[in-house]
């Protein structure tokens, strides 16, 4: 059993200004609503605290678990008794800046840290330049985080959902959900969100949720919004449009199992084929 009960997740789907305190207000008044209105997981976006741009990321930077958003997250989890998956924060550790996932049980402990490991560095002439790796550096592991009483989940972070890797290794350590906090934009979002989502959930059987931030377009970033979650059969079950909301979901450990024992792929993988890729990064010669 992937997952152990049913479970009633909230995107908080939320921009961020330059104002950090007021990102930490917003966020905190927001998981207090999505808390009373019986959400247990609680999923916050991509950069939360900060602007999303490369020359924000060394001012917002903080350490952790010493810095302030890490407290606040925190004390958060334990004030409305959920797990939260902190989005994303600038993260300053060894002289270098991270784009780091930071999640919490109701006890407010620290359970998963995941630095993204796939760096948001592309080019699309006339549409966005955004290249992540002039101020971020890489993270080097997957992440499978344990929701006592629940199951486990992957998490990845934006850009991450585009390399299938991180939520099979998820799948396969038998996580019921894979969670992206992310920002798209106005360019790739409408191409691939919402593609990215459906094609993981299906190739996993597992929930995928997508927490993007609302959009605003008086900010340099433009973010495309659309928090979402799919279902083991690769539907889409909910979608926000682009404003700020909380989008709800209950995921059903009947529906994965199910999925799983009638087109039973988790089962009928080759691994012997796949060795070569996975050990050399290549195909063999034809
Ligand atoms: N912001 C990201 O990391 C990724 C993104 O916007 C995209 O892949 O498109």
């Amino acid at each position: 059993m992937s997952l152990a009960q049913k479970l009633k997740i909230a995107l908080l789907q939320v921009g961020a200004t330059a104002d950090k305190a007021a990102n930490l207000a917003l966020v905190k008044a927001k998981v207090t609503e999505a808390a009373a209105n019986g959400a247990k997981l609680v999923v916050l976006p991509e950069c939360f605290n900060s602007p999303y741009a490369v020359t924000a990321f060394p001012k917002y930077a903080e350490s952790i678990p010493e810095g302030e958003t890490t407290q606040f997250l925190s004390q958060l989890a334990q004030d409305t008794k959920t797990f939260i998956i902190g989005g994303s924060i600038p993260e300053n550790a060894d002289g270098k800046i991270y784009n780091t996932n930071i999640s919490f049980n109701p006890r407010g402990e620290l359970i998963g840290k995941h630095r993204k490991v796939h760096l948001f560095d592309i080019n699309v002439p006339g549409k966005i330049r955004f290249i992540e790796s002039e101020v971020l550096s890489p993270g080097n592991k997957a992440t499978v985080i344990d929701i006592e009483g629940y199951g486990k989940v992957g998490v990845g972070i934006c850009y991450d959902i585009r390399f299938p890797e991180l939520a099979s290794i998820a799948g396969r350590k038998g996580a019921f959900a894979m969670i992206y906090p992310g920002a798209f934009n106005l360019t790739t979002g409408p191409l691939h969100w919402s593609l990215l989502g459906r094609a993981r959930s299906n190739d996993n059987q597992l929930y995928v949720l997508m927490c993007g931030p609302a959009r605003d377009m008086t900010s340099g970033y433009h973010a495309w919004g659309h928090s979402l979650v799919a279902d083991p059969l690769g539907q889409i079950i909910t979608e926000a449009d682009e404003k700020e909301t909380i989008v709800y979901a209950e995921l059903d450990p009947e529906l994965i199992e199910n999925t799983r024992a009638t087109i039973p792929i988790t089962t009928q993988r080759m691994f012997g084929v796949y060795d070569d890729v996975a050990a050399t990064g290549k195909c063999s010669a034809l």
